[in-house]
This record gives structure tokens, sequence and C-alpha cells, in this order.
């Protein structure tokens, strides 16, 4: 059953933010030779993840995590929740595995949310609507993620907004967004059932500062002013293979 007030969204790729703290002293501990078979072993699994998104069945990318609360982040988009856990479980195979300790992930589904849609039109028939719903993920700059819900608490409740109020926020919180046209890359991912926040923003930039920016001045939007709630944050850099390499050697 439906109801009016339900807006229909669009689904794409399945997301897995995998985090990890390396056991350095583990890994300090094991022979240069052990090491080097490790490392050998993952950057042979990581170019399987490469021919996988050059066949555009997902998408991968690796990154240097900044604070405590984990030195690596794996992105993984793959088409359905069977494949999804297959990637987690054949890195957690790996020797490299062992000298990981996970930290905290995340399991959400790519979503558009569909507000500025135009009525009538196949919007999944769009190449933009699906550059966005399977993207192919950055490999350089940096990363910025957070988990958040949209509030529910008295006469700031999101869900009980009409249809027409939330697309007119919405709306707002596009042209804010729209500043950062070429700043800032944003993926938005559904967590509702399936994690314990509601969505999963995921932001992409060549300069760390724009995260900073862009979360300070959509606090100013009546969107996440009133009913925005955020969990954790988490930085990272883009890891490639030789800046992982440089990464692990002792
Ligand atoms: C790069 C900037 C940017 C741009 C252009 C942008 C635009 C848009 C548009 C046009 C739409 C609606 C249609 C769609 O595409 O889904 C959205 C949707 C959404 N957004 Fe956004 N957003 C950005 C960026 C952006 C940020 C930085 C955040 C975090 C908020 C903050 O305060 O920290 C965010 C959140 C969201 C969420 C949670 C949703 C889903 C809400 C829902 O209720 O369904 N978003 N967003």
């Amino acid at each position: 059953m439906s109801h009016n007030n339900v807006l229909h969204t669009l689904e794409g790729w399945y997301a897995l933010h995998d985090f990890r703290q390396i056991d350095w002293a583990l890994w300090k501990e094991a022979s240069e030779e052990e090491r080097q078979a490790a490392i050998d072993e993952l950057l042979g699994l990581m170019k399987t993840w490469t021919t996988h998104e050059e066949e555009k069945k997902g998408s991968t990318s690796l990154f240097a995590m900044l604070g405590h609360k984990a030195d690596l982040g794996f992105i993984f988009l793959r088409p359905n929740l069977q494949e999804l856990n297959q990637v987690k479980t054949e890195f957690n195979k790996t020797r490299f595995a062992d000298y990981t300790i996970p930290s905290t992930s995340y399991v959400s589904v790519i979503e558009l949310s569909n507000y500025v849609n135009n009525p009538g039109e196949d919007p999944k028939a769009d190449p933009r609507v699906q550059a966005r719903l399977y993207p192919t993920l950055p490999k350089t700059g940096h990363v910025c993620f957070y988990p958040m819900n949209k509030k529910r608490e008295g006469e700031d409740n999101w869900y009980m907004l009409p249809m027409e109020k939330r697309r007119e926020l919405m709306k707002s919180h596009g042209m804010y967004g729209r500043k950062y046209a070429g700043k800032v890359q944003q993926m938005i991912s559904g967590s509702m059932g399936m994690d314990d926040w509601e969505w999963g923003v995921t932001l992409f930039s060549q300069d760390p500062l724009n995260f900073k920016h862009i979360v300070y001045e959509m606090r100013f939007d009546e969107v996440s002013a009133r009913y925005g709630e955020f969990g954790w944050f988490i930085v990272g850099n883009a890891l490639d293979e030789q800046a992982l390499i440089d990464l692990l050697k002792i």
C-alpha cells in the first residue's frame, strides 16, 4: 500500500564503507618476507577490483583515514548484497586482513530522492541519473563520510511535513549544494533498514577544506539547520597502489 506522502526513491549500487585499523604491532613483528607476501596478495586482489570497475560491475576506492577511528577505509559499490558481502569476505581471507581490525562499517544503497524530478519522465533513462546511481568512485583527492538522520521531534518532524514543503526545502538544499559544483562530488546513500542511521553522506574533493566549508554552510540551510541530525565524521586521503605500498613500508 502506498501513501501519498511517501517519496518514490531511485536506488543504484549497494555500498559498503569498511573502516579498518592496522594492527601496527603485529605488522612490525612480521618478517619482511611475510609482509611482502601479504602486500603482493592484497595488490592482486585490488587488480581484480579494478577489472570489475572497468567492466562497470561496481566500483571500489581505498583511502588512508585520519584520526584514531581508522587507518584504512574501503568503499565498495556492488549491484547486490551478495556481491557486496563477497568482496568483504574476499578481503577477510587475505593475509593482510589478519593485520587489520575492523573499526566500523556502514551498509547502504545509493539513492536519489527524486524530489526535483519532472513528472512523466523515466529518470533512470537519463545518463546523468545513471552516472549518479552507478558511479565510478574517485581515485584521487580526499573523502569525507558521515551518517545522518532527518529529525522526528515534536514540531520538527521531517516525516510529518507535507510533500510540497519537503520538496521546497530540498530545492533550497540543492541550491546550497550547487555552489559547490565542480568542487565537491556528493554520494547520498539510503540506509533505512540496513544500518543505524537513515543516510550515509560521502563527499569527495581535491581540497579537504571544501568539506569544512560545505558542511558549515549547509548548517544554515533549513533542511540541515532544523532537521539534520549527524553521526560521526571521518576524513581520508585517496590511496593508489604506490601510496599504499609507502604507507605499509616499515
Ligand atoms: C555537492 C553538493 C550537494 C548537492 C548539489 C546536493 C543536492 C541534492 C539534491 C538535489 C537532493 C534531492 C534529490 C536527490 O538527488 O536525491 C539531495 C538529497 C539529499 N542530500 Fe544533498 N546535495 C549536496 C550535498 C549534500 C550534503 C553535504 C549533505 C549532508 C547534509 C549536511 O548538512 O551536512 C546532503 C544530504 C542530502 C540528503 C540526506 C539527501 C536525501 C534527503 C531526502 O530526504 O531524501 N547533501 N541533495
